[in-house]
């Protein structure tokens, strides 16, 4: 993980196809439906994203620890999930479910982040988890098998969805099913939406009325789901179309109607003049230069987008101002801190007022050379290496970062003629 990579590109002229691997968070919804459902649903088009790779590894027993797993029932066996929160919070859900022990981990960078409420809301139910380590976040001892003690639970929305997906994604398996109720404002709502359209697609029936989702106990149906490609990863090649001269781009296997909430990239990249046109199997990305009008950018429902687009319209010096990042300081970094210290270094800053945060590119200046500094965040590393359209040469610290979800970026990036070198 060591490898810092060089980013640079004589031409301002991108024209390519990029195809991109499976959405992580639909991969790993589908994972864990297809544990849970014993055999009746199977997932196919998985993501290669290292998360989604390693969940994979964990729930269909394909690793040195699953093979453990499933003749583990004394002592506990421990489960490593790296830096991957999603598949965090949902095996905690589901292990807290299985027969036998675990001791559920992951990176130092886990160990920082919350999952409290995940783990009361699952106590609440019946389940037997404690804390390794701090009160409140990871390493869990889960002790699985629990006898339901209430079907109904109320749950902070405000912090993580992931929290309540991964309720969601063990309701129907619960003697007595589950009524969440959401206390105060959903944050990342398409996730959720997400996780209710594919346990649906998987024969699970749910109803949401205002903060109440209810899904009773119900078997899966047999059934294939499809992962289609990651809709945050193609967030990226529309950076790269903002910051080209001219760009024509066709990303195969992406649609109009995507569970993503993600999807969303297209029309937040409308605003800069990049058209996305549905047709062939997939999107065709097209420049058409105009000026920037939009000045408020609310990124509470596409959170992982945030990077993107800060770094977009601070390439551009558009005086941006964003909403909806509360969550951010609690992801792979604090990416609030991460963005603020990297763009400082082409002179931008990103003032934090309240929950409002501004970008001022007043000082703003054009480098020969950016070192950026990823903080094992997948987004840093990718956010900032469109920059090289812009700056002679990018160097993208811990470039290998990007595995945790899009593998193969640095390989897309020289086959869309970027040079990238060690
Ligand atoms: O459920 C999911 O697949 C995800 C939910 C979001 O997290 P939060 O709900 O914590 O914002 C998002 O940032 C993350 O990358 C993936
Ligand atoms: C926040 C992210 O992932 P996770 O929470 O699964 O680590 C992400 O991919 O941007």
């Amino acid at each position: 993980m060591s490898t810092n990579l060089t980013v640079s590109r004589n031409n301002k002229i991108v024209k390519t196809t990029i195809q991109l691997t499976g959405s992580k968070s639909e991969c790993n919804r589908a994972l864990v439906i297809e544990a849970l459902s014993k055999g009746k649903v199977q997932v196919t088009n998985v993501s290669d994203a290292a998360d989604a790779m390693l969940l994979a590894g964990i729930l269909r027993g394909e690793t040195q620890d699953s093979e453990t797993l499933a003749s583990y029932n004394s002592q506990p066996v421990t489960v490593n999930i790296g830096p991957a929160g999603t598949a965090m919070r949902f095996l905690t859900a589901y292990f807290a479910l299985q027969n036998g022990e675990v001791l559920l981990t992951g990176t130092e960078r886990m160990k920082q982040r919350p999952i409290g409420i995940l783990v009361n809301a699952l106590r609440e139910l019946g389940a037997n988890i404690d804390y390794a380590e701090n009160e409140g976040y990871p390493p869990l001892h889960i002790k699985g098998g629990f006898e339901q003690k209430t079907n109904q639970i109320t749950i902070k929305g405000d912090i993580s969805s992931q929290y309540i997906t991964a309720l969601l994604l063990i309701a129907n398996s619960l003697p007595q099913g589950l009524e969440l109720h959401i206390d105060g404002e959903l944050t990342s709502r398409p996730y959720v939406e997400m996780t209710l359209s594919m346990l649906k697609q998987a024969g699970i029936q749910h109803q949401w009325n205002d903060n109440v989702i209810s899904i009773a106990n119900q078997d899966f149906v047999e059934t294939s789901i499809w992962v289609e490609p990651d809709w945050s990863a193609a967030s990226y090649w529309y950076s790269v179309a903002a910051l080209a001269d001219e760009a024509e781009l066709f990303l195969p296997g992406l649609t109009s109607y995507s569970l993503q909430g993600d999807s969303v990239i297209t029309e937040l990249m409308a605003n800069f003049g990049i058209t996305s046109q549905f047709k062939d199997g997939g999107v065709h990305l097209k420049k058409e230069p105009k000026p920037v009008q939009r000045k408020i950018f609310d990124l509470k429902s596409c959170p992982d987008l945030a990077q993107t687009l800060v770094v977009i319209c601070a390439a551009l010096g558009h005086e941006a101002t964003f909403t909806g990042l509360e969550t951010l300081k609690i992801k792979e970094t604090d990416r609030i801190a991460a963005l603020q210290n990297e763009l400082a270094k082409m002179g931008v800053k990103l003032i934090e007022k309240g929950q409002v945060y501004k970008l001022d590119c007043s000082e703003k200046f054009i480098p020969e050379k950016i070192t950026i500094a990823t903080y094992e965040d997948h987004r840093m590393a990718m956010a900032f290496a469109p920059l090289a359209l812009i700056i002679p040469q990018v160097e993208i610290e811990e470039a290998m970062v990007v595995e945790k979800s899009y593998p193969a970026f640095w390989d897309d990036f020289k086959k869309a003629g970027f040079e990238v070198v060690a």
